[in-house]
């Protein structure tokens, strides 16, 4: 039998305060976090959403760090930033909290010192990269080299962002200081661990017997996790912003952010209520985590465990985690500002929260990581909201507006097409409440778009536009059921489309209903007086979508620009002219152009140099058809020294130049030459 519970908790993953919301964030976690609390709301159920920013951790004092700045402006900026775009979208936390907050730093500082005291963690001294220069310990984050897996030089102690593999400082190649830019040494330092291994069991039976019915991309991700073993993991770190590690002998040393950042939910429900307690230490309370993929592991294996070891609080009833979203084909990345950006949105689509709302959900990483596109956008807006759920609120008020004075008629007499339509409204509300409350919110906000959808087709099938010249009677009651059904549609989108779902009570003139009265026909009475119709949703032309995708091109191109300007290799030793001079350099024509058999690369190339013609052997039959070659001004390093390659005397070399790409290309004069002319 299902657990009853008395009151939720719903928590959303911190958003890390380094930078702004994007849509993968919003489709991840925060409006499927909002669509569930804001229908339990509407269920009447007790519920409280928490949420708040991750303000500590290492990439923050990097930012810092290049911006000139204190950590403490930069999580200002953002946790400004973030709040506000979060409001502008409808994100109905009960408290957006922050973990740089008095209330935070007691409570994690308290969390850690229980533990400590009652000897749940093992301390252990370890070698660890130290920045003599700068003097400080450095984290991970702090030391680059080159990626034993893919050769990237700007690789990261604990990653390497080009290829995506998870390092460890000592694998990196010619590793040095990010902070000075010294080889750093190894010195010796304490830190807490929490040992996962002995929770290992506790998990397992927890997880893996007890919770069978998590999502699949979660139980997995456990499982293999378990499965693979679990090691003591070390809470503490050598920084000097985050929460100080309360404990005598720790100087220099703060609780590593994983550690306290889940903490943050219970920091951000004290600061909400003096009630926290009855959440969050309730055995019928249930718990939900709404969290991004790469967050499982701490949510349901090392927050859990720090919760038993802590032995106060619940654990979480489930963690319906998202797989992640993709932009135009490639991954999100805030560093490469490859993202749409929340504030960025509100303030280009003013008006239009909810089509973000609607599209991120539509298409949310439920199962697999999916794209967003702004095709696909355009289209959903336009095929979907404008044409199914628009069009269809719009027909039934022009219709009352125009046959009756905008007074709702009477329901006469109803037909077997009429019930049939009104029991399918009917069943949308078990649906969509299963879809709900087991977090499958694609098919969920397909269940209340159906509202609509079988609105349209009443109207299509019953045609009052016709009706009404023979039978005005029977007209009164197709809009009387079309009205009440426009009414079904706003109950039903509201966790969802919050902001359309008030436009349409608005546009009845009528005040909520409350979800229980959803697949009901008698929503509003007959003479009631409904407002102005107004449109609800309005078509996005190909220009708008067009600006967005010339601001992604422009970023694209921006990130190749960047990229290129890193790879520039660094000027040489400095040499005199006489060096230049020994240099014989002529414009020449490639008279006849050849591959050399037997090998990929080589092509034998016949050069007028003005002087004499010769051959030349040249490695470029990858970058170049013979065809292409043949007649072309090149220039010629003429004195080089003859050498052999596969049996042919090669006698001098072209000059290329290499672009950002690899590809090579050729030098030429810039008009037309005589061959022997000498380049200098
Ligand atoms: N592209 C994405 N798709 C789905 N969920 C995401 C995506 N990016 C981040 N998330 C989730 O959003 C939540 C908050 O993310 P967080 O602030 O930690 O940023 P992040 O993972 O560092 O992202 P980024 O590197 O893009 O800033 C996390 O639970 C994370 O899993
Ligand atoms: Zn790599």
């Amino acid at each position: 039998m299902a657990k009853e519970f008395k009151r939720y908790l719903v928590t959303s993953a911190l958003p890390y305060a380094n930078g702004p919301v994007h849509i993968g964030h919003l489709a991840g976690v925060y409006i499927p976090s909002d669509i569930y609390t804001r229908y339990l709301r509407l269920r009447g159920r007790d519920v409280i959403s928490v949420c708040g920013s991750d303000e500590h951790g290492v990439p923050i004092t990097i930012k810092a760090r290049k911006e000139g700045v204190t950590p403490q402006q930069i999580v200002d900026r953002y946790h400004a930033l973030i709040k506000k775009s979060f409001e502008g979208l409808g994100m109905s936390f009960d408290i957006y909290s922050r973990t740089s907050s008095k209330t935070h730093a007691e409570t994690a500082s308290a969390f850690f010192r229980k533990l400590y005291d009652e000897g749940k963690f093992i301390e252990k001294t370890s070698m660890q990269y130290y920045d003599e220069e700068a003097q400080t310990f450095l984290a991970d984050r702090y030391i680059v080299g080159t990626c034993p897996k893919c050769g990237n030089d700007r690789a990261y102690g604990d990653q390497c962002e080009k290829c995506g593999s998870t390092l460890s400082p000592d694998e990196l190649i010619d590793p040095h200081s990010a902070v000075s830019g010294s080889v750093p040494v190894k010195r010796e330092t304490k830190h807490w661990y929490l040992p996962l291994d002995r929770y290992e069991e506790f998990l397992r039976e927890w997880i893996l017997d007890g919770h069978k019915e998590w999502k699949t991309n979660v139980y997995g991700q456990c499982k293999s996790w378990l499965d693979g073993g679990l090691q003591p993991r070390a809470v503490s770190r050598d920084l000097d912003w985050g929460i100080p590690v309360p404990v005598e002998g720790a100087e220099g040393k703060v609780l590593y952010v994983w550690f306290d950042a889940p903490i943050g939910y219970i920091s951000a429900t004290k600061d909400l209520t003096p009630d926290w307690e009855r959440y969050w230490k309730s055995e019928d309370t249930k718990m939900v985590h709404f969290i991004g993929k790469d967050n499982i592991v701490f949510h349901c294996i090392v927050f859990p465990s720090m919760l038993k070891a802590h032995g106060d609080y619940i654990l979480p009833e489930n963690v319906p985690a998202n797989e992640f979203l993709n932009l135009e084909g490639d991954k999100i990345s805030t560093s490469r500002n490859w993202a749409v950006w929340l504030h960025e949105y509100l303030e280009e689509f003013p008006g239009k929260e909810d089509v973000l709302r609607y599209v991120l959900c539509a298409n949310a990483p439920e199962t697999k990581d999916n794209d967003f596109t702004w095709k696909d956008f355009q289209a959903r807006n336009n095929n979907e909201l404008v044409a199914v759920l628009g069009n269809f609120v719009n027909r039934a008020l022009v219709l009352t507006q125009k046959y009756y004075g905008g007074k709702v008629p009477a329901c006469g007499e109803l037909t077997d097409y009429d019930r049939q339509s009104i029991a399918e409204v009917a069943a949308v509300k078990a649906s969509l409440e299963g879809n709900i409350e087991n977090y499958r919110f694609r098919e969920a906000l397909k269940d209340a778009m159906n509202i609509a959808r079988i609105g349209n087709k009443y109207l299509a099938d019953t045609e009052p536009w016709k009706v009404v010249k023979t039978d005005p009677a029977r007209v009164e009651t197709i809009l009387n059921i079309a009205l009440q059904i426009t009414a079904n549609t706003a109950i039903a989108i509201e966790p969802f489309m919050p902001f359309s779902a008030e436009k349409i009570l608005r546009m009845l003139a009528v005040g909520k209903f409350g979800w229980e009265r959803l697949g009901a026909m008698d929503l509003i009475p007959a003479g009631h007086a409904i407002g102005e119709p107004a449109l609800l949703f309005e078509k996005i032309e190909d220009d708008v979508i067009q600006r967005q995708l010339d601001k992604l091109a422009a970023t694209k191109a921006a990130n190749e620009a960047a990229e290129v300007a890193q790879n520039i290799e660094p000027q040489k030793d400095t040499i005199q002219f006489d060096d230049f001079q020994k240099m014989d350099i002529r414009v020449s024509t490639i008279l006849a152009a050849e591959k050399v058999a037997k090998t990929k690369k080589l092509l034998k190339l016949t050069i007028d140099t003005g002087i004499d013609k010769r051959e030349i052997v040249s490695g470029i039959a990858e970058h170049f058809t013979p065809e292409e070659l043949v007649g072309q001004q090149v220039l010629v390093l003429v004195n080089l020294a003859p050498r052999e390659l596969k049996g042919i005397l090669s006698n001098g070399m072209i000059l290329m130049a290499e672009d950002a790409s690899g590809k090579l290309r050729l030098l030429q004069p810039g008009e037309a030459t005589h061959n022997g002319a000498v380049v200098g």
